[in-house]
């Protein structure tokens, strides 16, 4: 696999971060190559760069140096609104910050995705929902939603918009086991499919279902 196939590209990415005098080296030429339908667990200490590593693939955040390819297309490097367009239309993203807006139902934040990446619906919104075991929260808004509701109707945004690319930090940070094994199974049939994914996770359950568990530290993949 080269990096014009791979679903997902990172090549030799570096990234720093200053405050005052003090300099952090969060990532130091960290390349990876994620094929279609794989899904990727990357495991690390407090720090190791984790989460600058996935922001870095969302092109949420610019690498320093190296190069991230969505689909065998550029994402790093290039103007805020064409990251923006190839996020919406390839890439489906899950942060422990959540991807809700506060303000939309359930079932209007699914749509909002939809409509951004011109996604027709068709029922599918409704279908992801049922898909997750939430279609009865739909009219609720995310205040309203338990910790794994709020957890799965994430994921049912960040697969609204049908990505190829799935990027998730520790989507089951705070759900109980029943919930982790149903989403743990969803994401394996969306990787049947086709969807590639990157998740960050502590848990062992989730690096059991993945193709192939990466640790990171200071920085650098661990050999
Ligand atoms: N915006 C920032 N400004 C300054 N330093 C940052 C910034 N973001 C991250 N860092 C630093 O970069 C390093 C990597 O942080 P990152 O959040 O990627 O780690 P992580 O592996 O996700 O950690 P955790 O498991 O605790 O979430 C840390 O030393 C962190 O303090």
């Amino acid at each position: 696999m080269d990096a014009m196939t791979a679903s997902l590209s990172a090549d030799s990415l570096y990234r720093f971060f200053r405050a005052g005098e003090e300099e952090t080296f969060a990532l130091q030429g960290v390349g990876l190559e994620v094929a279609k339908g794989e899904i990727v667990a990357v495991t690390g200490p407090s720090g190791s760069g984790k989460t600058t590593l996935l922001s870095c693939l969302a092109g949420l955040d610019e690498p320093d140096g190296g190069m991230v390819r969505v689909a065998g297309r550029p994402l790093s490097h290039q103007r805020e609104h064409l990251r923006s367009r190839i996020r919406a239309q390839h890439i489906g993203v899950l942060f422990q910050s959540g991807n809700l807006l506060d303000h939309l139902t359930v079932a209007d934040n699914v749509r909002l995705v939809q409509r951004l990446s011109h996604v027709p619906d068709r029922g599918r919104g409704q279908d992801l929902l049922r898909q997750m075991g939430i279609d009865r929260r739909a009219g609720a808004l995310p205040r309203q939603l338990s910790g794994g509701e709020a957890a799965r109707a994430g994921l049912a945004v960040a697969l609204a918009n049908d990505p190829a690319v799935v990027l998730a930090d520790e989507p089951t940070g705070e759900v109980d086991a029943e919930t982790e094994r149903r989403i743990l199974t969803l994401l394996r049939e969306r990787a049947a499919t086709g969807t590639s994914m990157v998740v960050v996770t502590h848990s062992r359950e989730v690096a059991a279902v993945a193709d192939r568990v990466l640790r990171l530290r200071d920085g650098r993949w661990v050999a």
